[in-house]
């Protein structure tokens, strides 16, 4: 029910304000910034402190301490051990206590930007921004990377990983050890170069970079294919200080000499993974190779997330005294933790008729980003949406731009995507993302529901999948989310509360209406045999756009359909039987027309959906065949037998569907198929691969 909906993510939405309000009283730890430290920070806090940073909070979760430098080469910086951390609270909150008064610097948050060694340039610049406070990723990794040391840092979807590369670069070429490498002048070779998967993306990037490089006299360029290379060469020549980019045009700039990566301090991987999953592995390593002296250079690579696979070429690359920040790590749950994360059966043929209700249900007003697997069907879904527009790779550069603008400044509040845009895209109240079916691995999932719950801030992923096959199990048991699984929202629901609604603007219309439309009211009510409650209400739900209202089956949403129950006093282990018994009572089209066939869990029965004009049909059939039960399941469907596509045979029972919280079992395990290395061809196999085929 969309009212219960909306009602329960309020609650939802207190509830976790309130955990966090919870979390965040934890007394600071003193910082020392000018030594070397082994920061830690408890995994579940991370979010929360980037809400607490957003309020300038007074005190912070983040747990600084010093430890013996480990010996090994790759040192991972690691969660604290939460019963540590709960002593070292009580410690500080007793000192707290006995203290007394109000000292200024001890009420600090040890990750206010002043504490840390940031430029009154900068600090200015982020100060216009909103920005008081480093979130934990910043927090972190500043100081390991204005210092020169290589890095791996990993910390959820929107948690702020951009700042976290531009802050300490820009630092260490204006006030630090990469200003004595730093060339200047017209015609300067680049110190930085950030390389990144979309073009979308390595815009948003660059322009952090302008903004804050403009603060210390630092200037930028943005490498992109679709655009006009002119533009590009022009700016490479007067010479920048700064160059991001993707790939592709990286390297066609570097084969036509325009760009030199002989003296570069930095290289920065921004979504490593997902730039070798795209095919990019050949143009990444050739980039990468470019640099005269790797001993010289400084190498980070940040992700969401950061697959197996993907450690080797951080191994090749990055030297062996890198350091690892992971504030995801081995905990269960890989998505953000700001997202209610739901799932609703769906079929193909369904979808444009369900979203609007999702997006009304769900959105709370925000924006909306619909994710589609292929180009097409994101292309032809955007012209079923009215006021939404397509966002894919087939689509002119130009006119992506352009797309991409009017979405973040509110043109239009619907956007229909391909991975294009699953990646790093940072738009303002995104409040929900619903994906139309479920992506092919994890890390799709983790990064296109992560589009929404920013920066402390909370959203709604609704993935959408057909019962009968479905991998909805193996993206719960890699991602660790717990997924919420409901029904769609029935029509008659919405046309409740838009009444609502309708009967507000009603009350507000002038008095002065009444006599011109008096007398036609006291005929309608003389002469449609209807009361006049009956009449009112035709009369709302015509103020609210209705003309009619249709039905919703619960298991594929498609209109005018019916879910009914099948029973047969034993045990159904197989598709073909229920088709057996309802060929026993029901024509053979009638049989052949059921749609989205599937076993309950406990194994007793079947659910399927009928055209609402069969069922009759069906329900009197039943009752003249022998140990056959029908019903019509009007409320929620009961737990279902899902297919695991990616096991290839059915699950066991997952959680009804009703039931908010799922139930069912739960898998471990790891992801099969372990991806390639760099070097590894058959990863990938060729540039574009991925994106030029399907998004
Ligand atoms: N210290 C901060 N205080 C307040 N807001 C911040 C801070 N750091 C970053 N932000 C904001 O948080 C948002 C998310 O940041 P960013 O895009 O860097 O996240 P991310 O971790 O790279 O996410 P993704 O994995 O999706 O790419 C941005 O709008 C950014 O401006």
């Amino acid at each position: 029910m969309p009212s219960l909906a909306l009602s329960d993510l309020k609650e939802k939405k207190e509830e976790k304000m309130m955990k966090k309000k919870i979390a965040l009283e934890t007394p600071e730890s003193e910082r020392k910034t000018k030594k070397i430290k082994e920061p830690k920070v408890r995994e579940e806090e991370d979010e929360s402190a980037v809400k607490k940073s957003k309020k300038k909070r007074k005190a912070s979760e983040l747990q600084v301490e010093e430890e013996e430098r480990s010996e090994t080469s790759s040192e991972l910086v690691e969660p604290v051990d939460p019963k540590e951390k709960k002593k070292k609270k009580k410690k500080a909150k007793v000192e707290e206590e006995g203290d007394g008064d109000e000292d200024e610097g001890k009420s600090e948050d040890p990750n206010a930007i002043s504490r840390f060694r940031i430029s009154e340039a900068l600090r200015e610049k982020l100060k216009s921004k909103g920005i008081e406070a480093l979130f934990p990723i910043q927090a972190m990794t500043f100081d390991m990377i204005l210092d020169g040391t290589d890095l791996v840092g990993r910390a959820r979807t929107g948690q702020g990983k951009t700042l976290a590369f531009v802050l300490p670069i820009l630092e260490s070429l204006t006030n630090g050890p990469g200003k004595s490498s730093r060339t200047s002048g017209y015609g300067r070779a680049p110190s930085v170069l950030v390389l990144l998967p979309t073009r979308e993306l390595a815009k948003q990037v660059f322009e952090d970079f302008e903004v804050y490089g403009e603060a210390v006299g630092l200037t930028s360029c943005c490498l992109y294919g679709g655009a006009p290379y002119h533009t590009q060469e022009m700016k490479l020549k007067r010479g920048v200080d700064i160059v991001v980019g993707t790939p592709g045009r990286v390297k066609d700039h570097i084969e036509r000499g325009n760009i030199h990566l002989g003296s570069l301090t930095f290289r920065v991987l921004d979504e490593a993974d997902e730039m070798l999953r795209m095919g990019f592995v050949d143009d990444v390593e050739l980039i990468l190779g470019k640099v005269a002296d790797a001993s010289k250079v400084q190498t980070v690579l940040f992700s969401a997330t950061l697959p197996d696979w993907v450690k080797g070429i951080a191994s090749r690359f990055l030297k062996p005294s890198k350091k690892t920040v992971d504030l995801v790590g081995n905990e269960k749950m890989k998505a953000s933790t700001n997202v209610r994360h739901i799932v609703l059966p769906c079929s193909k043929s369904a979808r444009s008729q369900l979203i609007p209700d999702i997006i009304r249900c769900y959105s709370s007003g925000g924006r909306t980003i619909i994710f589609t697997e292929t180009k097409d069907s994101a292309s032809e879904l955007a012209g079923l949406l009215p006021g939404s527009r397509a966002l894919h790779g087939d689509i002119q550069q130009a006119q992506r731009e352009v797309t991409l603008n009017g979405f973040r400044s509110g043109k239009f509040m619907t956007l229909v995507a391909t991975n294009v845009a699953a990646r790093g895209l940072d738009i303002n109240d995104v409040q929900l993302i619903i994906q139309c079916e479920p992506p092919r691995d994890v890390e799709a999932y983790i990064h296109r529901s992560g589009r929404t719950g920013r920066a402390g801030n909370t959203g709604v992923a609704v993935m959408l999948y057909d019962p009968k096959r479905s991998t909805v199990s193996k993206i719960e048991r890699e991602s660790g989310v717990k997924f919420e699984h409901i029904s769609a929202p029935q029509p008659v629901d919405i046309a409740k509360s838009a009444g609502v609604e309708a009967a507000k603007i009603i009350t507000q219309v002038s008095d002065s209406v009444i006599p011109a439309f008096k007398d036609v009211a006291q005929e309608l009510l003389e002469t449609s045999g209807l009361s006049a409650q009956d009449l009112l209400a035709k009369a709302l739900a015509k103020a609210a756009g209705y003309s009619e209202i249709k039905s919703r089956s619960l298991l594929t949403s498609m209109e005018n359909h019916v879910t009914l129950l099948l029973e047969a006093g034993k045990p159904i282990y197989t598709l073909s039987f229920v088709f057996g018994v309802l060929k026993r009572f029901l024509p053979e089209e009638k049989v052949q027309s059921v749609q989205g066939l599937t076993l309950t869990a406990d194994g007793m029965g079947a659910v399927f959906d009928v055209a609402e004009d069969d069922v009759e049909t069906f329900l009197t059939g039943a009752e003249n065949a022998a140990n056959v039960n029908l019903e019509v399941l009007k409320n929620a469907l009961p737990p279902l037998q899902q297919r695991d596509m990616s096991r290839g045979r059915f699950g066991g029972g997952r959680g009804g569907f009703g039931d908010r919280n799922g139930g069912g079992s739960r898998f471990s395990g790891g992801r099969g198929g372990g991806r390639g290395g760099f070097s590894d061809r058959r990863n990938g196999g060729g540039r574009g691969h991925y994106n030029s085929k399907r998004w």
